[in-house]
């Protein structure tokens, strides 16, 4: 196991602890997702996890060794671990070359260059190579700081929110190419997300935290099937959440429903067309049957009144 976090405690402050008896395993080599709404604790237990927050009592295991937090340790963070923060910490004075080649030893100054290369390449800055860090806009400079943390080959990389200050194009880019970098060295990942849609291909665990409890921790494919509340069915995108009576109503087998798991079919509920509107990959739907709306997706434009069934 790479990482063991047994009975964790931990507070900002006495009236409202954050963890309380959390307890998570981490196998090595996997993409992890620590998924959860703005405010859930990710980025606190991220810290933790590195050491740079001291908590109360429990235990973080790593590799076999149990962690002291930032009193054992004269520099902030683990060795072994890199942490790509929302705050990059990059150096000004030096180029987006220099800062990915920081960690990097001058023995072999060729092989130095080769690395930070295919680094750059891997996070789309090749010609940002001699360009000073302020010059760069946010998703740029966290970019940097990924290749730079990534140029140690560290047991476990932990990204918060790294594709938050991303667009979707270059979200769709660097997610592929760091996703395959990571598994290729065998680096664990555990990255940090308030939305797994774009990134579900590429993760073997999603954990789920709501208020600082975890509350699912399955493969992705179980946790999208089979989310545990409406919380985490809503950390895919959009969904339709029914409540008991609408159960019974609609004679469904769970709690939830995505928009393409309503289909247009012979038989089934009658629905009033509320609104059909062009959304790129297929049509948004808003329908109304048995008093619920329901957003459902088409491949055309729907008019006036459908019948629809839940698959
Ligand atoms: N330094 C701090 N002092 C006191 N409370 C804090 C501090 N940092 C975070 N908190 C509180 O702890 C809770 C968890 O915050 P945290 O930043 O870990 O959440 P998060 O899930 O990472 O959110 P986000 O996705 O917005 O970064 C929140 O209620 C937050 O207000």
């Amino acid at each position: 196991m790479l990482l063991e976090i047994n009975n964790l405690y931990f507070s900002y402050s006495k009236e409202k602890p954050l963890f309380q008896n959390l307890n998570l395993r981490f196998e090595e080599g996997k993409i992890i997702a620590l998924a959860g709404e703005s405010g859930c604790g990710k980025s606190t237990l991220l810290n933790l996890v590195y050491g740079l927050l001291d908590w109360e009592s429990g235990d973080i295991i790593f590799d076999g060794e149990k962690l002291m937090g930032p009193k054992g340790n004269l520099v902030p963070g683990e060795a072994q671990m890199k942490f790509v923060a929302q705050n990059f910490d990059l150096m000004p004075y030096a180029t987006v070359a220099e800062n990915v080649g920081k960690f990097i030893s001058n023995i072999n100054l060729a092989k130095k260059k080769e690395t930070v290369a295919e680094l750059l390449e891997v996070v789309g800055l090749e010609e940002f190579a001699t360009v000073l860090p302020k010059y760069l806009s946010g998703g740029q400079q966290q970019r940097v700081a990924i290749a730079r943390a990534l140029s140690v080959l560290p047991k476990l990389l932990i990204l918060d929110e790294p594709f938050s200050n991303l667009d979707f194009p270059r979200k769709i880019e660097l997610r592929e190419k760091l996703f395959r970098y990571v598994k290729q060295n065998n680096i664990s990942l555990v990255i940090s997300t308030h939305e797994l849609q774009d990134i579900i291909p590429w993760l073997d665990q999603i954990i789920v935290l709501e208020n600082g409890k975890l509350i699912q921790n399955d493969n992705p494919e179980e946790t999208f099937r089979n989310p545990y509340n409406s919380y985490v069915a809503k950390l895919f995108g959009e969904v339709n959440i029914f409540n008991e009576s609408e159960i019974e109503d609609f004679q469904l087998s769970k709690f939830s429903y995505y928009p393409k798991e309503v289909k247009i079919s012979e038989n089934g509920f009658e629905a009033e067309v509320l609104e059909s509107r062009f959304a790129g990959n297929h049509y948004w739907n808003k329908v109304k049957s048995k008093n619920k709306e329901l957003v459902i997706y088409t491949d055309k434009k729907i008019e006036n009144s459908v019948t629809i069934s839940f698959v």
